[in-house]
């Protein structure tokens, strides 16, 4: 069908979809269409045909705009410029901050609706929180990767492609982001340069696969020790968000400091010391984790509690193994147990479901940055026996797409 790829369509735009694109149709067939806003008339570009379900297309300029839609924060992204040269990752920068939050919700309810069959009022009521920071979203972003081309230009990717686009600014980043960024420097050779501000010491840059350096970020006055090339959240605010979210989420009645309480997919530990900040000295927890620096790092972090521990393991092996050996005492301390997982945007999975299922835990805090594999996951824990008792769902990524989500499943 590429006989109609680089066709210029007039699209009517209805919906948004996950992936921060926006749903139009044209002569019954559904068009995804980039950098457009439900509710506006697009002038688009198809950019994809080769499916009979659904084509893909580019906002080449907009007809009848949204009273939604602001001037991009970002000009290197802006609608103005040809697709092929916007850079990527600021997918929603065309749209005031309230209207993204409200676009983020719709998308977690309506994947909730679909992937779990959950239309309950805690599926429907939820909303997309605000951070706290600079209400135009932007200057929150503490870790940013530039890509190098062949020339050695570092820049972020244009939207779903490897071109590097060169760029001037970057407005997500924080001020000393911005102001260490290297953008007119050359690297060639090299594939990516990261740029990171930790807790203290500026920003600083990471060229290529550079030895790692121990750098601390804060949570309120504790301290958490990582390297620079690490997994840490990336908004200024989203380690204590999740932090008090996490905190929040544990119904107190259903937690047993004793149990045999988890973390998976932990990192250096953050949400098992929230968990533990919250439940005292005697709380026994074990973060799981896959990165060895990380466990080594959640062990040093995670020194304050007796009982709290860090294992290094991919999740679906290390719970499997628990289940095979646990004997009749463990079982015990694992019905009682709280389990919070963080798992990576994939979600966890039919395996990990099922073993956690087979656990039958008290209660589930499930921590999302993609709410279809939420939504799936959550669908998978109702056909082991767990409902959707509370959800939060926050704004930790402005002007992008990405939301995260906070849901707690309790046991029938
Ligand atoms: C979204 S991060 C969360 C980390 C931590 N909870 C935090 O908030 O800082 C997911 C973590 O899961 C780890 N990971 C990814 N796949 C894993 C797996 N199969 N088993 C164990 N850990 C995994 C990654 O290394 C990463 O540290």
């Amino acid at each position: 069908m590429a006989e109609s790829q680089g066709q210029q369509l007039e699209l009517d735009v209805t919906n948004i979809a996950h992936g921060g694109i926006s749903v139009a149709r044209h002569e019954g067939r559904v068009i995804f269409v980039g950098d457009a806003i439900p509710g506006e008339r697009v002038l688009a570009r198809v950019t994809e045909d080769s499916k009979s379900s659904f084509w893909r297309a580019d906002t080449l300029s907009v007809i009848e705009p949204s009273e939604h839609r602001q001037m991009h924060v970002w000009s290197s992204a802006s609608v103005a410029r040809k697709p092929e040269d916007r850079a990527g990752g600021a997918e929603f920068g065309h749209i005031v901050p309230a209207h993204q939050r409200e676009l983020k919700r719709q998308v977690v309810v309506d994947s909730l609706k679909r992937f779990a069959k959950l239309e309950s009022d805690v599926a429907t009521g939820v909303t997309v929180e605000e951070l706290p920071g600079d209400p135009d979203g932007t200057g929150w972003r503490t870790r940013v990767r530039l890509h190098v081309d062949a020339s050695g230009r570092p820049g972020p990717y244009a939207a779903r492609s490897h071109r590097v686009i060169p760029v001037t600014e970057l407005p997500l980043a924080t001020a000393a982001i911005q102001e260490a960024a290297p953008l007119a420097a050359r690297f060639v050779g090299e594939e990516h340069v990261d740029i990171v501000q930790a807790g203290t010491g500026g920003a600083r840059l990471i060229v290529g696969q550079q030895k790692p350096t121990t750098i601390t970020e804060y949570v309120g006055e504790r301290e958490f020790r990582l390297a620079d090339t690490g997994f840490w959240q990336v908004h200024t605010h989203a380690a204590q968000t999740l932090t008090s979210a996490v905190q929040e989420a544990i119904d107190g009645e259903l937690f047993d400091p004793r149990a045999h309480n988890l973390d998976l997919y932990g990192g250096v530990g953050l949400l098992a010391a929230a968990v533990a900040d919250r439940f005292g000295s005697s709380t026994r927890i074990t973060s799981v984790e896959s990165d060895k620096a990380a466990t080594g790092f959640a062990s040093h972090n995670l020194s304050e509690w007796i009982g709290a521990e860090a294992a290094t393991g991919r999740v679906e092996k290390w719970i499997a193994q628990l289940a095979s050996s646990a004997n009749s005492h463990d079982r015990a301390r694992l019905r009682a147990s709280t389990i919070v997982l963080d798992p990576p945007r994939s979600g966890a999975g039919k395996q990990v479901v099922q073993s956690i299922g087979g656990l039958q835990p008290a209660q589930i805090v499930y921590v999302a940055c993609d709410p279809v594999a939420l939504a799936r996951d959550i669908g998978l824990f109702a056909d082991r026996g767990y409902d959707l008792t509370a959800l939060r769902a926050f704004d930790l990524f402005p002007h992008t797409h990405h939301v995260e989500a906070v849901a707690t499943l309790t046991r029938r």
